[in-house]
C-alpha cells in the first residue's frame, strides 16, 4: 500500500511545507483492518491520529504509466483511515527517521469494503467526512488534492511497479485529531459508503 501526502490544508495544520512533488511511504498489508475488527493503539505512542483518505485500487499493474492512461488501471476505490502515531512521526522527523512505527503499524489502515469503479463516476470531486464519537472533525472534497489520481498513478509507477490489488491512498484534507481509547470513528464518502471502527488500547 502507498500513501501520499496531498492536500496543502493538512501540510500546513502540521506546520510541513507544501509538498512540490508527492511524499511516499508504504504500510504493509498487516496494516489493514476490516469492519468489526478495532483499531489498536500501540503501546508507545500517546497521540494517536486519524486521517481519512480516498484508496484507489489498482486493477491493472504497469510501471511508466502515462498520466493519460492512468485511470484505465484503476478497479475501484476504498475509504480509508490512515491511522499515524504523530508524536512518532514528529520524532522520525526531527531526527532524519523513517516513519515507518508511526505509519505501518498493525491496524494503522482501516479500509471499507471495494468499491467499484462505476460507483464513483468523478473521483477528482467527492466529499470526505470523518467523525470522532459524533462530532465532525474532517471535511473535505478531492478536489483540494495538490495531485490529481492520474498524476499520482503516473509518478509512483515510474519508481514503483504497480501491482494488481495495490492500494493507493491518495492523502488527507484538514481537521486531523487524536483518538482515544473506546472512541468511535465514523467516517463516509457522500453518498457512496461509510465506516465505523473502535479504538482499543494494546494490551500490556
Ligand atoms: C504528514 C502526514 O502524515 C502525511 C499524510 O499521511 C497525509 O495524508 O497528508
Ligand atoms: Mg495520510
Amino acid at each position: 500500500m502507498i500513501k501520499v501526502q496531498n492536500y496543502a490544508d493538512h501540510a500546513k495544520e502540521l506546520k510541513n511545507a507544501v509538498p512540490t512533488e508527492p511524499v511516499l511511504f508504504l504500510k504493509p498489508p498487516s496494516a489493514y483492518v476490516k469492519e468489526g475488527s478495532p483499531i489498536v493503539v500501540p503501546l508507545y505512542t500517546s497521540n494517536l491520529h486519524h486521517e481519512v483518505e480516498l484508496g484507489v485500487v489498482i486493477g491493472k499493474g504497469g510501471n511508466a504509466i502515462s498520466q493519460t492512461s492512468a485511470m484505465e488501471h484503476v478497479a475501484g476505490y476504498a475509504l480509508c483511515l490512515d491511522m499515524t502515531a504523530r508524536d512518532i512521526q514528529d520524532e522520525c522527523k526531527s531526527k532524519g527517521l523513517p516513519w515507518t512505527l508511526a505509519k505501518a503499524f498493525n491496524t494503522s489502515c482501516p479500509v471499507s469494503d471495494f468499491i467499484p469503479k462505476e460507483r464513483i463516476p468523478d473521483p477528482s470531486n467527492v466529499k470526505l467526512w470523518l467523525k470522532v464519537n459524533d462530532q465532525l472533525k474532517q471535511s473535505g472534497s478531492t478536489s483540494q488534492m495538490i495531485f490529481s489520481i492520474p498524476y499520482l498513478i503516473s509518478y509512483i509507477s515510474d519508481f514503483i511497479t504497480l501491482e494488481e490489488g495495490d492500494l493507493i491512498l491518495t492523502g488527507t484534507p484538514k481537521g486531523v485529531s487524536a483518538v482515544q481509547e473506546h472512541d468511535e470513528l465514523q467516517a463516509g464518502i457522500e453518498d457512496v459508503v461509510t465506516i465505523s471502527f473502535r479504538v482499543q488500547r494494546q494490551n500490556q
